[in-house]
């Protein structure tokens, strides 16, 4: 097996956010066998890159999205959720075939190629499409059949008949780039027996949960209104916590519901960005933080994001709670990237072999241009990757030592043709 080393300045991003100037990385076989200082002899290695003027870095995890919605971006801006679904993206997504899927989800992997996402969630429909890309393009995800209960018996035994396939098929493959979860879309549009069944088999397939919670203030009184109890006690009482559970948005909670999320170690994607645009509100990130729950960042898709840069998400992390808690301490630079690297390879449940540059891991990193006049004076690189930096400085994305982008040429996938691909799909939608 070949052996490659990369020398620059490595963020490991690990427990201690250790940031080596000159330092090194080495993979080989897809894992990572060095991370330090640059060594003195590298004739050892197969390969030499030197990435002098580069930062090198743990990829990062986005943990919840719709890829296939980025064939409707812009398409319904400046709407309040349940107006934006039931009106908007539902008429439209109902005539998405197995093709519309596969070249929104291709758009949208190519952004997160150039942004710097390694690893993904994406719980959609025609999701064979999906993994198909996965494998083709060489990303990493955690893929989910995403499962609307307004719907006939029959339709829902098919949703739920589809999920377990799909997880059959594609659960561990990839080289185990792919992951499965399984996916009711939301309390308010799953029964509690639709919710039941979902459990029951991901129980049965030892899969965790990935469900949208919490998200607006109309559910949570739906959610009152219908059953009794807001959502965190509705999950709760349906023991879909007693699974590993990967929580959407959780942007309406009260003190005690955090409590909760805690003691069951449920994982929370934080939507900013969508949960801004939107008009959902704000999570309460400092609070959960504070109580030990694992906040990891999500975009949700680019029909309300409007884009799939998780450097966005990463700098508001790090300065929006700042703002509504009139307090400058919470979510520092360093908890914000931990949010975006290791936090979010909790969000999918593989910390032990993602999120983070540490020796035995995945080779999932990328590197920046930090030859920029954004990254100088150059004393502090986490400061200035929160703060000041951008997806667009990223020049190399690796997933499993692989290179899908070097030096920003995409590697695996054909942008001019997804481009085309998509403008054509998008004009057959009746709209
Ligand atoms: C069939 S699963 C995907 C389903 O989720 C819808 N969706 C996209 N964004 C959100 C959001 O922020 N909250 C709730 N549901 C959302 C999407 O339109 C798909 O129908
Ligand atoms: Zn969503």
């Amino acid at each position: 097996m070949k052996t490659i080393v990369i020398h620059g300045t490595v963020l490991t991003v690990n427990v201690q956010n250790e940031v080596i100037f000159d330092g090194a990385i080495a993979y080989e076989n897809g894992k990572l066998t060095y991370v330090g200082p640059t060594p003195i002899d590298l004739s050892s290695y197969d390969e030499v890159i030197d990435a002098k003027g580069k930062y090198i870095m743990p990829g990062l995890v986005n943990t919840h999205g719709h890829l296939g919605m980025s064939l409707l971006r812009g398409y319904s801006d400046d709407t309040p959720l349940q107006q934006w679904l039931e009106e908007k993206m539902w008429p439209l997504e109902g005539q998405f075939t197995g093709e519309h899927v596969k070249w929104g989800s291709s758009l949208s992997i190519i952004e997160m190629i150039r942004t710097g996402t390694t690893t993904f969630v994406d719980m959609y429909d025609h999701m064979d499409e999906v993994a198909k890309l996965v494998v083709e393009t060489g990303q990493r995800a955690a893929l989910c059949r995403g499962m609307i209960g307004l719907c006939s018996e029959e339709e829902r035994k098919q949703k739920l008949a589809d999920s377990v396939a799909f997880s059959r098929e594609w659960h561990n493959q990839a080289d185990g780039r792919i992951t499965v979860m399984m996916a009711p879309h939301a309390p308010y549009t799953c029964s509690p027996e639709f919710i039941q069944q979902i459990l029951d088999k991901a129980e049965e397939l030892n899969l965790p949960m990935h469900i949208h919670m919490s998200e607006t203030q109309w559910e949570v009184a739906q959610n009152v209104q219908d059953y009794g109890v807001r959502p965190v006690a509705h999950l709760e009482n349906l023991g879909v916590f007693n699974r590993p559970t990967l929580v959407a948005h959780a942007v309406h909670l009260t003190d005690e519901e955090i409590d909760i999320l805690a003691k069951y170690d449920v994982k929370v994607s934080h939507n900013i960005v969508s949960n801004l645009k939107l008009a959902s509100g704000v999570a309460p990130v400092p609070k959960m933080l504070e109580k030990g729950v694992s906040v990891s960042l999500g975009t949700d898709s680019t029909a309300s994001n409007n884009n799939l840069n998780l450097f966005e998400e990463l700098k508001l992390a790090a300065i929006l709670h700042k703002g509504v808690t009139f307090d400058p301490i919470v979510v520092p630079a360093e908890v914000a990237l931990r949010m975006a690297t290791i936090n979010g390879a909790d969000g999918v449940f593989q910390k032990d072999q993602l999120g983070s540059l540490e020796v035995g891991k995945a080779a999932d990193f990328i590197m920046l241009d930090a030859n920029q006049a954004h990254y100088h004076p150059a004393h502090n690189p986490i400061s200035h990757v929160v703060y000041a930096g951008n997806g667009r400085d990223v020049t190399d994305t690796v997933v499993a030592g692989k290179f899908l982008m070097r030096n920003r040429e995409l590697l695996t996938i054909d942008e001019e043709r997804a481009i085309f691909e998509a403008n054509r799909m998008f004009n057959l939608l009746k709209r």
